[in-house]
């Protein structure tokens, strides 16, 4: 039976300006396209000044309106517009556009100081360590820039992605980039827990808008954190993972169910009955055995079993074709804000990479890591000015 219908889906603005930048606890939109750039220019002030560029065009089109000042079809007919078009006569759609810089922008492979930024390299920016498990393809990892646009509409979402990339032509170039469909998160208690690819309520016990004292302790950086211009800011972590849906599928409830150590149909830890009562990790069943397995996915994953450590997921499912064995390439981009990943994203995967019973049926194949600044505050403020003063 269908749930108690869900509140349509906003089509509104989402204020630009602000303490922290969008995207990040608002409540997660229904669709996702996230890129990562290169930097290809060698020239400081060229990469300031996109930056400067792109924070104008992200503060109008995340109000709904055109990239720039002439728009689609206003400037001269002999020029090319400057903005493509695609998202005319759109809502904003909730729009957010979030900006997050990798660690090679501060050092490059050699240990260069490509643009004079260096010693502002936050220590929370520590290359990830390699997980057991791991299958990472360089090609679609990393990256000098990224930009998370997420929206009720998948065009208003590409849209904003595709006019960045034009505005930085010649100064950056799309590394790789992720459509995603479905929030596998909620991030605020107003929304409905939604379900991932392989059928399971996905976000229950995630940070949410309403958790401030959680936030403040666990989602934002902090000047005193070693990195001044990260304050008011979150670092994020990005993982392309990849489900084998088709062996999910040939799995039993029984055994899937055991695997996350939830129900699917309510969500429920096993055990209980409703899906936001608090797990029992210590209850048993009448065979003896824990209701939730030792190496069940909640259990590894929970705070109680890595110092405290919470995460504010922001994943996407994907379905990008078939891989041509006729198998979807379809899985989880996950991605989760916090204040440190040495201290929480890191311990949390490397617990699940050791043991959860779920890796049968994933396999990481990208990854990244962000440095996500606060927000811009106002005219004159722009993405990267901290960073770059
Ligand atoms: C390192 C962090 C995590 C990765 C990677 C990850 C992958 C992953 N997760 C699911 C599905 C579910 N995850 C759930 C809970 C959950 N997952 C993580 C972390 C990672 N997951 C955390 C911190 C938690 C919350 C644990 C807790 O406090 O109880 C759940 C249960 C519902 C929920 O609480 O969200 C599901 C379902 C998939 C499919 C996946 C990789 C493809
Ligand atoms: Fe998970």
């Amino acid at each position: 039976d269908p749930e108690p219908a869900a509140a349509p889906a906003f089509d509104g603005a989402v204020p630009f300006f602000g303490e922290h930048q969008a995207g990040i606890v608002t409540p997660a939109q229904d669709r996702l396209h996230f890129a990562a750039f290169d930097v290809i220019t060698k020239d400081r002030a060229k990469l300031v000044e996109m930056l400067r560029e792109w924070t104008a065009a992200a503060a109008r089109m995340t109000q709904g309106r055109d990239a720039g000042t002439l728009g689609a079809v206003g400037g001269q007919p002999e020029a090319p517009p400057d903005d493509t078009g695609e998202a005319l006569g759109l809502p904003p759609s909730g729009l957010t556009l979030t900006i997050g810089f990798g660690r090679s922008l501060f050092r490059d492979a050699a240990g260069v100081d490509r643009f004079g930024i260096a010693d502002r390299l936050p220590a929370a920016l520590e290359a990830l360590p390699h997980f057991p498990g791991d299958a990472l393809r360089p090609e679609i990892s990393d990256g000098d820039l990224c930009v998370q646009a997420c929206a009720n509409d998948p065009q208003v979402a590409v849209h904003a992605i595709r006019n960045l990339a034009r505005i930085g032509f010649g100064v950056v170039s799309i590394r790789y980039s992720q459509l995603g469909f479905g929030r596998t998160s909620s991030t605020s208690r107003t929304q409905t827990t939604p379900r991932n690819l392989m059928g399971f309520k996905d976000g229950t016990r995630n940070m949410k808008l309403e958790d401030a004292e959680l936030l403040r302790e666990q989602l934002w950086a902090r000047a005193e954190d070693g990195a001044a211009w990260m304050a008011g800011g979150s670092y994020l972590v990005t993982r392309r993972i990849r489900m084998t849906v088709e062996t999910w599928d040939r799995t039993s409830l029984t055994e899937q169910e055991a695997i996350f150590g939830r129900d699917k149909g309510e969500g429920a830890p096993l055990g209980k009955a409703k899906e936001f009562d608090e797990p029992d990790f210590d209850a048993k069943g009448a065979d003896g055995q824990p209701m939730i397995a030792k190496e069940a996915h909640i259990r590894l994953a929970h705070p109680d079993f890595n110092n405290g450590a919470h995460l504010l997921r922001r994943g996407y499912n994907f379905v990008d074709g078939t891989d041509g064995l006729g198998r979807l390439d379809a899985g989880l981009f996950f991605m989760a804000y916090q204040r440190d990943p040495r201290k929480q994203f890191v311990p949390v995967q490397r617990s699940l990479a050791r043991a959860d019973v779920l890796n049968e049926y994933i396999r990481h194949v990208s990854s990244g890591l962000w440095a996500c600044p606060a927000g811009v505050t106002g005219d004159g403020d722009h993405w990267g000015r901290a960073l770059f003063s």
